[in-house]
């Protein structure tokens, strides 16, 4: 903007703003006032020139000298305010051009100006040509790319087909292989998963990229030098940023897959344009004990929602997220035509319990011992006689406590008794898969003999192979048989001692205490028989025997250390709960520093209540045990959940559901603060159920009610009850969200109560009918407009307008329905009691006959009551 020809340039005065130029022809001068910035303003003068048009010819020795400088630009670029105004006004220059217009510059001035000038259109001209050669350059470079990618999409289509017939062919090989020699070389578990991740991975870019690595070399080698340019480009556009580990790393997954995709999506296209069904492919499914309906589409290939369909084939509406059992998964998949192989998840929990013990390392453990019998034959009465007197030596005084289990000292050796009688306890511990119990004591009471439960428990010993000694108990009472009781057992296969056979058997009275010390060196010697060992130098592992939420100490579970010892600090799974073990105390309030083989013992400082029957086993690290009860508790919820929707999953039992439709079913979720009280609501809700409408307990647990319990509720449309149990925070708010009541209680009968009285509000109210009375049509008048009326008389009770009605004929109901007048005289009446005449009419119905009988009657719906 230094070439300005303002008139700031010619002038030495620098407060003068007028420029000095004499006025020349063809040029206008104006001022013009410009605004800056901080309200500064400045004058400019502003000239405008005529444009002088010349003819080509018109070659005037003086034209070309002004014509360079101004012909080019338009006359507005004449207008050049800005730079004028903000330099300051400089020394007048020195040269013969001061003061002088540039129409009057010097010849070599001129010339320079026009060589410039020429220079500067041979440039323009020079870059015009190179920017239409450069576009041109351009068009083909991208049409020389677009044929190459198309040749690269081609080239790895056949690539992936001939690599995947490959690899079918090897896996044909292989099956063959392996069915020609079975049992050579048994696959591995999980080898055809393996196989299945191995096919289903992305084809390593190395057939294209390094084709020298693998066979397809042939195929590879002429893409080389045109591809990694385009990719390249392609993948930098993906991927959006370069980086330089991106661009170093050799990660070619994210190229394969979304050139797989092109794939699948060109396949999609053809299939769609010829309307070619998809080929259907036969599959080996694994199937986990649960699966989601998604997931196992996801496994078969197929579309969920068409499994979906296929349950609402069955009667069944079913959602994608729904969790089947593995049998009703194996159903559907084999109705898909695919194979199942199921498999177990629960590897997670490999070597936490059996860890094998070295004979050398094992020392005798005391015998663990459970009461059974029939009820009332004395087995409370008996365990406590024996603890009162055979309290651990050196802990006499201590205020005994129950917790389940007990240790008593005979002759300096240890037993320890089960503190739950009955073989309720017994079974349910077999039931988990635990095994506490090495002696059962069978209590009979001399006078009362062998009884049913008697049976039954002799029945559970054997079962679980655990040897039996007879306590006869209540010897002292003058009515006791002993031997009755000896010879009865014979009949049930219990050969008493004294009988010849080999079960021991003792005269007791745990009302005198006799025969309490023979009954515990029976039991000793009967341990000496069993020659009970474990290894004390390991970590331990045992059974849950009992669990509960107590009030200050939080959760609380017995356990009976079975194997290893037990000690403070040690971080412990026991079922679906795991914790670090604060205090170890046993049944007399002692804090133990070690908890040794067959000791019971409560512990404190897991973080949920276990179930009774659960086995525990300490772990190295929280990691593990967290790990491992998050999958138990997974599990849990999912077996749940499958429960759940086995009730409507399983193709069995829709079958039996249709069948039985009708019957309603009112689903709860309990909590309660120990696991006996749990399962005293549990039984007490079963027998409520009747063949219309049945309590369906979706879970019950000893502990507080969770997030979980209620989203089990929510998701099986439950009612949770808590049974001196609170929900926590979370749980309390989950549970609102979701409009899921829970409901509190602590006394069992108030529970069953209210449950009954829901219950019945599921029972379709009964239809109860209540005879009035009836009257005799005497005549029947045929009245126009009004049709026919029966004129009678009330022979019984009355009849009342608007109630129902049925004419009888012959003691058979001709009709039913209600009144549409009851008349005395011209009236309508709304009853007429008995002895009176009336006009009766029936509301759509005329075939009356002298002689019929009308029945008048109301109906009530009652509702029903379990
Ligand atoms: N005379 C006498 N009575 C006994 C003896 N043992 C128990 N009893 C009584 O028998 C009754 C039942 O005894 P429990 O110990 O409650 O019997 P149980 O088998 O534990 O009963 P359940 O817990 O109901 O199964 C009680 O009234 C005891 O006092 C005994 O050796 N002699």
């Amino acid at each position: 903007m230094s070439d300005t020809k303002s008139g700031d340039d010619k002038t030495s005065d620098g407060g003068q703003k007028k420029t000095l130029t004499l006025k020349r022809p063809g040029i206008e001068q104006g001022t013009v006032r410009q605004n800056f910035s901080h309200g500064r303003t400045k004058a400019v003068v502003v000239e405008t020139k005529k444009r002088k048009f010349s003819m080509p010819g018109d070659n005037k020795p003086e034209a070309p000298a002004p014509q360079p400088v101004f012909a080019p630009k338009p006359p507005v670029q004449q207008v050049r305010p800005a730079p004028v105004v903000r330099e300051a006004p400089r020394p007048a220059p020195q040269n013969e051009r001061s003061g002088m217009v540039l129409n009057e510059l010097s010849k070599s001035e001129m010339e320079a100006r026009r060589r410039a000038l020429e220079g500067s259109q041979a440039r323009d001209a020079e870059e015009r040509q190179r920017a239409i050669v450069e576009a041109k350059r351009r068009a083909e470079e991208d049409e020389r790319r677009r044929l190459e990618r198309e040749e690269s999409a081609r080239r790895q289509a056949e690539e992936e087909a001939r690599i995947q017939a490959e690899a079918d062919s090897r896996r044909r090989a292989e099956e063959d292989a392996r069915r020609r020699a079975p049992t050579a070389a048994p696959a591995p578990i999980n080898r055809a998963m393996e196989q299945e991740e191995e096919e289903a991975k992305p084809r390593p870019k190395g057939g294209r990229v390094a084709p020298a690595a693998t066979p397809v070399r042939r195929v590879a080698a002429p893409e080389v030098p045109a591809r990694p340019a385009k990719t390249k480009g392609e993948e930098d556009r993906r991927r959006g940023k370069l980086t330089l580990n991106s661009a170093l790393s050799d990660d070619g997954a994210e190229r394969a897959r979304s050139l797989s995709a092109m794939r699948r999506r060109q396949e999609k296209f053809k299939r769609a344009m010829h309307n070619e069904p998809r080929e259907k492919v036969m599959r080996e499914v694994i199937l986990p004990e649960t699966i989601s309906i998604q997931e196992l589409a996801q496994r078969m290939s197929e579309r969920a929602v068409d499994v979906v369909k296929y349950f609402m084939k069955q009667g069944q509406i079913m959602k994608p997220g729904d969790v089947l059992d593995a049998d009703t998964a194996e159903l559907v998949a084999s109705e898909f035509g695919h194979t199942v192989r199921r498999v177990a998840e629960s590897d997670i929990e490999e070597g936490l319990f059996d860890i094998a013990d070295r004979p050398e390392d094992m020392e005798p453990r005391p015998p663990v011992v459970t009461i059974m019998g029939h009820v009332d034959h004395g087995k409370t009465s008996l365990l406590d006689a024996i603890r009162n007197a055979n309290v651990v030596s050196g802990e006499a005084g201590g205020i005994t406590q129950h917790i389940g289990a007990y240790q008593v000292e005979k002759n300096g050796q240890k037993i320890t008794f089960i503190d739950t009688p009955g073989h309720a306890a017994f079974t349910a511990m077999r039931a988990r898969g635990a095994q506490a119990t090495d002696i059962a004591i069978l209590v009979v009471a001399a006078d009362d003999s062998v009884m049913p439960q008697t049976i039954e428990s002799i029945s559970h010993a054997k079962a679980a192979g655990v040897p039996i000694i007879v306590a006869i108990n209540k010897v002292d009472k003058h009515e006791a048989d002993a031997n009755k009781v000896r010879t009865e057992l014979l009949r049930h296969e219990v050969f008493v001692e004294s009988m010849g056979g080999e079960v021991l058997d003792v005269e007791v009275s745990a009302k005198t205490g006799q025969g309490l010390d023979k009954l515990l060196e029976a039991i000793l010697l009967q341990a000496e028989v069993l020659d009970l060992k474990a290894n004390p130098e390991r970590t331990a592992e045992g059974v849950v025997i009992e669990a509960k939420l107590d009030k200050g100490r939080g959760p609380v579970a017995t356990v009976l250390v079975q194997t290893g010892t037990l000690l403070p600090g040690d971080i412990l799974v026991a079922g679906n709960e795991w914790g670090r073990v604060r205090a170890l105390v046993n049944d007399l309030g002692k804090h133990l520093s070690e908890a040794l083989p067959s000791t019971p013992v409560e512990i404190l400082g897991i973080q949920g209540t276990p179930q009774a029957g659960d086995k525990f086993a300490v772990v190295n690290d929280e990691a593990r045990a967290r790990e491992i009860t998050e999958y138990r508790q997974r599990l849990a919820r999912d077996k749940a959940a499958a429960r759940h929707v086995g009730q409507r999953g399983s193709l069995e039992q829709m079958m039996s559901k249709l069948q039985t439709s009708g019957l309603k079913e009112f689903t709860l979720l309990i909590k309660g603060d120990v696991q006996g009280s749990v399962e005293a609501i549990v039984a007490a809700l079963d027998n409520l159920g009747t063949d219309e409408v049945r309590a369906r307990i979706v879970h019950a647990g000893a502990g507080g009610i969770t997030e979980s319990d209620v989203s089990l509720a929510e998701t099986s449309g439950a009612v949770i009850i808590g049974f001196n149990v609170r929900a926590n925070v979370q749980a309390r708010q989950a549970a609102e969200q979701a409009g899921i009541e829970i409901r509190y209680y602590n006394i069992i009968y108030a529970l069953v109560d209210d449950v009954k009285d829901a219950m019945s509000g599921l029972l379709s109210p009964e239809r109860r009918e209540t005879f009035i009375g009836n009257a005799e049509i005497l005549e029947v008048f045929d009245i126009t407009k009004v049709g026919k009326v029966a004129g009678c008389r009330i022979t019984e009770g009355k009849v009342e307008r608007g109630a129902g009605v049925r004419l009888i004929r012959d003691n058979v109901v001709i009709h039913e329905g209600t009144l549409k007048t009851l008349k005395r005289f011209k009236d309508e009446v709304p009853e007429v009691p008995v002895g009176q005449e009336c006009g009766m009419a029936f509301q759509n119905y005329e075939d009356m006959h002298v002689g019929d009988v009308i029945e008048c009657f109301r109906v009530e719906m009652v509702t029903r009551r379990l």
